[in-house]
């Protein structure tokens, strides 16, 4: 066995399997404090919150407590391996809003059916929580999942693999092109893959300028243009009237490369076609579409950028929904709306332009971190993305009036 699979294996066994533990926030010791913690004290708050559901905000954990909900349908990049077997992910979502956040979080596994009975499932736990999110659920039934509960939910609900993964390939992508002296108006952007991150992503491109004529999706079976006739409605909205149909043919002069698909799909000699100073965000997890040396190998000019901690540049969600939640959570927002997305964007763009803190140089490894081709988002442990993230985010809430308090 590997050594990095023993470590990561031993990571979860040890010292006691798992990654999460729930913890108490209120003295439990006396007689007295369990008269108030339980019977009978207990009581009190319950009729309170029975006269007004709002006091749930008041005398429960429900304001800081997220759930972090999956089917299993689509784990990373792993694919569809069932409910249990993504655990692990779903709890290390949960280590990493409480670790960045603050924010309480818990994972829940669902087995169901039909994509109703999983839509029932999350409606009727909702209430206990202060926001969902939906995590590794397979596209097309994640863009109903979410809309569905959107309408039925008081609270927000995130599918973090379409927003999450798209705010910070849209802030990278910006800060990428900057660098590489484009802009989004003229690239041709090829996006291999046309799942929830893909069609997600490309949408957001397009809020920031990006040209829909000029973005070639591909799915498992090529190019997906108006002549396909086996196009689900999300697919259809990115059917590009063209004749192109590989990678190879689209790739051909691309700017932008977008991979949110599986590991090792864009060959080297494909990498080549790209036009000058082409940028390369290899998404997929934890194997990306090319490794970074293989793709530095072939071309000079790329800015690289891939889901993984262990290389620079990584752009995954973890730069998001922690920080994002963090700011709907301070405001009790009852969603998360297009303007708290595009102030996340924002704030994400201008932190990586400032002075990096040298508690982030140390955590990463770094003699020096700035805006460059090595440097277009920043690092997940950076201590000002909390504040600056949480801020803005909020006062979108509170300006596009969806904040609850
Ligand atoms: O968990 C990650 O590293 C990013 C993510 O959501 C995914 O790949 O599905
Ligand atoms: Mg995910």
């Amino acid at each position: 066995m590997s050594d990095f699979r023993q470590r990561a294996l031993d990571y979860h066994a040890k010292p006691t399997p798992g990654k999460i533990s729930v913890e108490l926030s209120t003295p439990a010791d006396s007689v007295d404090d369990l008269a108030l913690a339980y019977s009978p004290g207990v009581a009190e708050p319950v009729r309170e919150i029975a006269e007004d559901p709002d006091n749930a905000y008041k005398y429960t954990a429900k304001g800081n407590l997220v759930a972090v909900i999956s089917n299993g349908t689509a784990i990373l990049g792993l694919g569809n391996l069932g409910p249990l077997a993504s655990k692990p992910v779903m709890e290390g979502k949960a280590l990493l809003f409480k670790r960045f956040a603050g924010i309480d979080a818990i994972d829940i596994e669902v087995k169901h059916r039909t994509t109703e009975e999983f839509i029932n499932t999350v409606a009727n736990i909702a209430d206990t929580f202060g926001g969902i999110n939906l995590e590794d659920i397979k596209a097309p039934e994640c863009f109903e999942i979410e809309q569905e509960l959107i309408k039925r939910c008081k609270i927000p609900v995130f599918h973090d693999d379409q927003h999450g993964t798209a705010i910070v390939t849209a802030a990278g992508m910006l800060n990428a092109l900057e660098i590489q002296g484009k802009n989004i108006e003229n690239a041709k952007i090829v996006c291999l893959g046309a799942g929830a991150a893909a069609v997600a992503c490309m949408e957001l491109l397009i809020k920031c300028g990006a040209q829909r004529e000029r973005i070639y999706m591909l799915d498992r079976k090529g190019v997906i243009h108006t002549r396909r006739e086996d196009l689900t409605e999300h697919k259809s909205l990115f059917a590009n009237n063209t004749d192109k149909r590989t990678l190879e043919d689209v790739m051909d002069g691309a700017d932008i490369f977008v991979g949110v698909s599986g590991p090792d799909l864009l060959p080297p000699e494909t990498l080549a076609l790209m036009a000058d100073n082409p940028i390369v965000f290899a998404c997929s997890n934890p194997d990306p579409e090319i490794r970074p040396d293989l793709a530095h190998a072939v071309r000079d000019d790329l800015i690289m950028a891939t889901g993984r901690s262990d290389y620079p540049n990584q752009v995954n969600n973890v730069l998001c929904f922690p920080f994002i939640f963090r700011g709907a959570l301070n405001v009790r927002a009852s969603a998360i709306n297009d303007e708290m997305k595009v102030a996340a964007v924002e704030a994400l763009r201008a932190i990586t332009k400032e002075e990096v803190p040298a508690e982030v140089l140390a955590a990463s490894n770094s003699k020096s971190l700035s805006f460059s081709k090595d440097y277009i988002i920043p690092k997940p442990m950076d201590p000002r993305l909390c504040e600056r993230i949480a801020s803005a985010v909020s006062k979108a809430a509170i300006d596009s009036g969806v904040a609850g308090i």
